[in-house]
């Protein structure tokens, strides 16, 4: 009987799953199992045997069971003859669709590019993936999901894409993977990378589905460390030959692999799990030829595959109720059959007619599995389930929050109760702080006045003091002018005293002319040209300047009115009749010698002769004069002295009488610089009266400077008591500013104070408000 299998059409790319978006939906997607067959080549002992091929692969997705066999054309008598073989079975040639199949040529890589390459996309989008190898013993599962080192099988190449696929994701994804490995042995699950003799227990998740406790988690890099890792768990699995097989599976081995990505920039984190299965054959114990261990071992295996198989078949009726508990097997390829797993199944069958039957059931297991619809979904741990987990916490922190608020209102109502007698006395204390606040900052304004005004009467006391000091300086240096003056003043006497003797000598003189005429007889040179008068008149007038040096102030002194001496221009008598008169104008204050009348005063040379004692004689101190140094002085003798005066030599000047003595020494005479210093008398006379006159001045400058004195003396204390005045004054108006300014700032602070006075009482009013209004609310 030939018939089409149920399964999907030709070419409809059936149980094809359409390609998840990358956004990470949770989108539930329905899919069929994918299914896979491949058809080993004959091994050797199938070859020798010679025996039929039941398997024929019409192309990559569909396959002929049982074929029926090309017949020779039997001929009798020309004509040809029916071929029928009725003890012969007849071929089934059951045609089966596929979503792929294999031939013999087909290698490990061939498989792998039908079967798990695209499932690696469909992990890393999110899905859990599962592979498992199906078939008789000795079909070559173990072939196809290990190999060898030569040519590897799926587990190996798909882990190798997988890492190829990780390293194109890494820049926006950090990936951590964990292998592990465990075989169902006898209905016993084994850690195989972790090899123990006590099974271990299977756990089921509601997230994460079923579960190996304590089965233990191996992170690899590359996918070589895998093959190293899976050579290692493959000599931990029980492996023992069989007639079927040399090499035969004694259990059901499971090889699963951890894949934990976390997104960089959301942070979206996905738990997604690949198994891949390499399930033990089932076996017929006549082919396998199993006794004992084996035969006991076969009859698990059997057991395990049924149970899978009626799990398959009632997935693929769409029953409420799949016996998934049945066995070990079952329990593991739970996600993997009807869970939330994007499976593919390898079915390894055996072209040869040897395994007829277990070709045939595999296929039909094969077509049903075809036939069942998964329902998966993505494994997003994070993202998504974040947003509707932040929406619990923020109902969580909200209500947190609000929780603390009524715990805190609560807690200051009750900080405000307590705090009712604490602030009196608070309050109290602060009163009592600012009160001595205040009093201190007073008494230190108080100090701070006073010392001000301390500070400005020194201030003024040493102003006092520097002027009196002044003062006193001046007083003194006018008192040792006076001094002088007065010394003066007491010589003036005297000067009269030596006026009154040169009157007396004047007219010894005129009666002494006799002795005179024999002296004069020693200058008979001496000519009387009427020239004479007029050159004695040149010394009439004298220029105060022109006064010995002698004669000069200490300080300079104003002299109101200079005074002139005016002789009578009368013509100058020889003999010894004549007489000049020297009339002096002055002011008022003249004292008695204003009138002094100058008589028998002889020619130019008697005088010369007879006054060079007394010109030499200073009228103060009455000591001699060794020389005239002023300038103006000697030029005005150099001047006056008449040119056909002969100079006489030397006289003795002891003593008036010597004076009119010869002279000493003829030898001895004179230098002109020295004659400069004996000047006529008539100029001596001059001179006392001009002297006179400027010390009459000088008493009266001196009154006057007296009377200045003592007036500049009155002002200066009235002035004095003035400032001080003023500054009494302006002490007592700072002190009173300050004293007002004070209390200013006392009465602006008792303000502030009663202004905060009032606050603390409108809050401590609203504090009791909101109490009440707490208790009115509960
Ligand atoms: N496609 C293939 N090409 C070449 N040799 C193959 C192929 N498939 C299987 N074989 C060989 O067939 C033999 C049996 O294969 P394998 O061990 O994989 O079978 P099995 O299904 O795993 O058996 P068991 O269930 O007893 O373990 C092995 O020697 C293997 O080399």
């Amino acid at each position: 009987m030939v018939g089409l299998q149920k399964g999907p059409g030709l070419g409809a790319k059936k149980g094809s799953v359409a390609a998840p978006s990358k956004t990470g939906s949770t989108q539930n997607m329905s899919a069929n199992i994918k299914v896979v067959v491949r058809v080993r080549p004959l091994n050797m002992k199938e070859m020798q045997s010679n025996n039929r091929i039941v398997v024929d692969v019409v192309d990559d997705k569909m396959l002929v069971f049982d074929p029926k066999e090309e017949t020779r054309p039997f001929f009798y008598q020309g004509v040809q003859q029916p071929n029928k073989n009725y003890l012969k079975r007849a071929n089934k040639e059951l045609k089966f669709v596929f979503d792929d199949v294999c031939g013999q040529e087909a290698s490990n890589q061939d498989v792998f590019e039908t079967t798990t390459k695209d499932i690696i996309s469909s992990l890393m989008e999110g899905y859990n993936c599962s592979v498992f190898a199906y078939g008789a013993t000795g079909a070559g599962k173990t072939f196809t999901m290990i190999g060898t080192l030569e040519n590897p099988g799926i587990t190996y190449l798909t882990m190798a894409h997988l890492f190829y696929t990780i390293d194109s994701f890494e820049k926006d994804r950090d990936f951590d993977i964990g292998v592990s490995y465990i075989e169902v042995y006898n209905e016993n699950v084994y850690d195989l990378l972790k090899p123990s003799s006590t099974p271990l227990q299977l756990r089921e998740d509601s997230k994460y589905g079923v579960m190996v406790a304590g089965l233990s988690l191996h992170s690899i890099k590359t996918a070589r460390e895998l093959l190293n890792m899976l050579e290692d768990g493959n000599k931990n699995r029980t492996q023992h030959p069989t007639d079927a097989n040399a090499e035969s599976s004694r259990s059901h081995a499971v090889f699963q692999v951890y894949v934990k990505m976390q997104y960089k920039i959301s942070s979206q984190l996905r738990m997604v799990k690949l198994s891949m299965i390499d399930l033990a054959g089932s076996e017929r114990a006549s082919a396998t030829g199993c006794k004992g261990d084996r035969f006991k071992e076969g009859a698990n295996i059997n057991k395990s595959l049924l149970s899978l198989g009626n799990c398959i078949n009632k997935l693929a009726d769409g029953s409420n109720y799949i016996p998934y508990r049945d066995s070990k097997l079952t329990r593991l390829l739970k996600d993997s059959l009807g869970g939330n797993c994007k499976t593919v199944m390898i079915a390894n069958v055996s072209p040869s007619s040897i395994t007829y039957e277990d070709t045939y059931n595999t296929l039909k297991y094969a077509a049903r599995a075809n036939k069942i619809q998964l329902s998966i979904k993505k494994n997003i741990v994070d993202g998504d389930i974040r947003a509707s987990q932040y929406v619990k916490i923020n109902k969580e922190l909200k209500k947190r929050i609000k929780e603390l608020e009524a715990k805190l209102s609560l807690s200051s109502l009750k900080t405000v109760k307590e705090s009712d007698g604490v602030k009196e006395k608070l309050s109290q204390q602060w009163r009592q702080r600012i009160q001595s606040a205040e009093t201190a900052h007073a008494a230190i304004e108080s100090r701070l006045i006073a010392n001000m005004c301390q500070q400005r009467m020194l201030a003024l006391r040493q102003h006092l003091r520097t002027r009196a000091f002044q003062h006193l300086t001046d007083l003194a240096h006018r008192c040792s002018t006076e001094h002088i003056q007065q010394m003066c003043v007491e010589d003036i006497p005297r000067q009269e005293r030596a006026a009154e003797s040169y009157v007396k000598q004047c007219a010894l003189l005129d009666t002494k002319s006799m002795d005179v005429k024999q002296v004069m007889n020693s200058a008979k040179k001496v000519k009387k040209e009427p020239s004479q008068s007029s050159e004695v008149d040149k010394f009439s007038t004298i220029d105060p300047n022109c006064l010995n040096s002698t004669f000069v102030m200490a300080h300079k002194m104003d002299w109101k009115e200079t005074v002139k001496v005016e002789p009578n221009r009368q013509p100058i008598k020889t003999q010894m009749e004549r007489t000049n008169t020297i009339t002096r104008t002055n002011n008022s204050n003249d004292r008695d010698i204003s009138n002094v009348e100058v008589k028998n005063i002889t020619d130019s040379a008697d005088v010369n002769i007879e006054f060079i004692q007394a010109e030499t004689l200073d009228p103060c101190t009455s000591q001699s004069i060794p020389s005239i140094k002023n300038r103006d002085w000697e030029e005005n003798c150099k001047e006056n002295i008449p040119n056909n005066i002969e100079v006489p030599n030397v006289f003795d000047c002891s003593t008036p009488k010597a004076m009119l003595r010869k002279p000493v020494s003829k030898e001895l005479s004179v230098s002109y610089d020295k004659r400069k210093s004996y000047f006529n008398p008539l100029e001596t006379r001059k001179r006392i009266i001009t002297y006179t006159d400027k010390k009459i001045n000088f008493l009266k400058q001196k009154e006057i400077r007296e009377h200045d004195l003592s007036k500049y003396a009155k002002e200066e204390h009235e002035k004095h008591m003035l400032h001080e005045e003023e500054a009494h004054k302006k002490s007592m108006l700072y002190k009173e500013e300050a004293h007002q300014k004070a209390m200013q700032q006392m009465e602006e602070r008792h303000k502030k104070y009663m202004e905060q006075q009032e606050e603390l009482h409108q809050i401590e009013m609203e504090c009791k408000k909101q109490h009440l209004e707490n208790m009115k609310i509960k």
